[in-house]
């Protein structure tokens, strides 16, 4: 009897973006809703999300005119999708991904429901955040459980926690980087400034591992490089609201680089795929600021996209987890931090 091909799902989960501009304050009302990102109690969330929201969306609206309208966030996960099912293709599984974004469409509820109707065997959930954070893994995986228990999932979980030290995303990260060296003729006069999302102190105080481990994808980055004497810095940028966010922040980054004479190369350390933060932040932005500060080159290294290491790595995550009992989480098992496993079991 011919044996039945088993049917995975792999859930990919991103933060998502407006797709046009009326999106964009709905948008932002459904990020400040969230209580990962706002930690206050109903209802003065819901007050906060409504007046923020309102409040940046002319600022955002700016933002996603300058990318003709809308994110690219969401075609370029697909691309990232279909690479990964080409690269898991050919065993005895059938891999389909799917895409969970968090505050836009498509959200884990429409992901959920299309993995209903394929009637998936077994569900891998694969963050698109390689360091893990209360504020984007886990507020994911928290609305998974809701959306995947309102479509009547019954199918068997497979979790991969996160990531930053994966020898094929540190492998990408290093080919990409190479690449940018090589343009900018070396690495004199150079220093490399690794760029990932901030999020307010307090979060991290609350016992977040996202800065940790940031900071461990960049160390591991700075090593693989092998360049003796290379000039590196990690910092933060994105700083949205009144709270005092981790820092350094990459515009106080590129004023002392420029104040010094160095020459800039920007690595967005903690996202992989291109959207405003890098082709908005990174690349106008920040691209004017380095001028106006007497920078004398910036180049920024694009995001990972479907960078053959990196989708290697994921296929790996895969293939791991599948493996595992329920959750993957390689920093923990190699004694690194990751607190996510006990916040995971609390969510459970
Ligand atoms: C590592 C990734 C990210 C972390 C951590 C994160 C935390 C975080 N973000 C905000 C506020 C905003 N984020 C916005 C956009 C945005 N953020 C990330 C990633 C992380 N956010 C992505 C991938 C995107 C999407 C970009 C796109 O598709 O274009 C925005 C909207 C844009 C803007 O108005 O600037 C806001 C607002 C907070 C408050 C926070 C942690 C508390
Ligand atoms: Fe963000
Ligand atoms: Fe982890």
């Amino acid at each position: 009897m011919a044996r039945m091909t088993r049917k995975v799902a792999v859930v990919l989960f991103n933060l998502g973006g407006p797709d046009k501009p009326e999106a964009v304050e709905p948008f932002l009302f459904n990020l400040f809703i969230d209580p990962a990102i706002i930690r206050v109690p109903q209802p003065f969330r819901w007050l906060i999300a409504k007046l923020v929201s309102k409040r940046r969306a002319p600022v955002a609206k700016e933002i996603y005119a300058a990318l003709g309208g809308g994110s690219p966030i969401v075609p370029l996960t697909r691309d990232q999708g279909q690479a990964l099912e080409a690269a898991l293709a050919g065993g005895e599984s059938e891999f389909r991904s799917f895409i969970a974004m968090r505050y836009w469409h498509p959200f884990a509820d429409e992901a959920a429901a299309a993995i209903k109707a394929w009637g998936a065997d077994e569900i891998i959930l694969l963050p698109l955040y390689p360091q893990y954070s209360t504020t984007t893994t886990e507020s994911s995986f928290r609305d998974w459980e809701r959306a995947a228990a309102k479509a009547g999932l019954s199918a068997p979980v497979k979790t991969v926690c996160c990531y930053p030290l994966a020898p094929g995303f540190i492998a990408a990260h290093v080919a990409l980087l190479r690449d940018v060296i090589a343009k900018a003729g070396g690495t004199d006069g150079i220093r490399i400034l690794f760029s990932a999302h901030g999020l307010p102190k307090k979060v991290i105080e609350a016992g977040d591992p996202y800065q940790a481990q940031v900071e461990q994808s960049c160390a591991a980055l700075a090593a693989a490089l092998g360049i003796e004497g290379l000039d590196w810095v990690t910092c933060y940028q994105s700083r949205v609201g009144p709270l005092e966010w981790i820092g350094p922040a990459t515009d106080k980054e590129i004023i002392r680089a420029g104040s010094e004479g160095k020459s800039l190369i920007v690595v967005p350390i903690a996202f992989v795929s291109e959207h405003s933060e890098t082709l908005v932040e990174l690349d106008k932005e920040y691209g004017h600021l380095a001028k106006e500060s007497g920078v004398p080159r910036y180049f920024r290294v694009p995001a990972l996209g479907t960078e053959p290491h990196f989708i290697e790595a994921l296929a790996g995550l895969v293939r791991a987890a599948q493996a595992s009992d329920t959750i993957l989480c390689p920093e923990e098992a190699a004694g690194h931090v990751c607190t996510a496993r006990a916040g995971l079991k609390m969510a459970g």
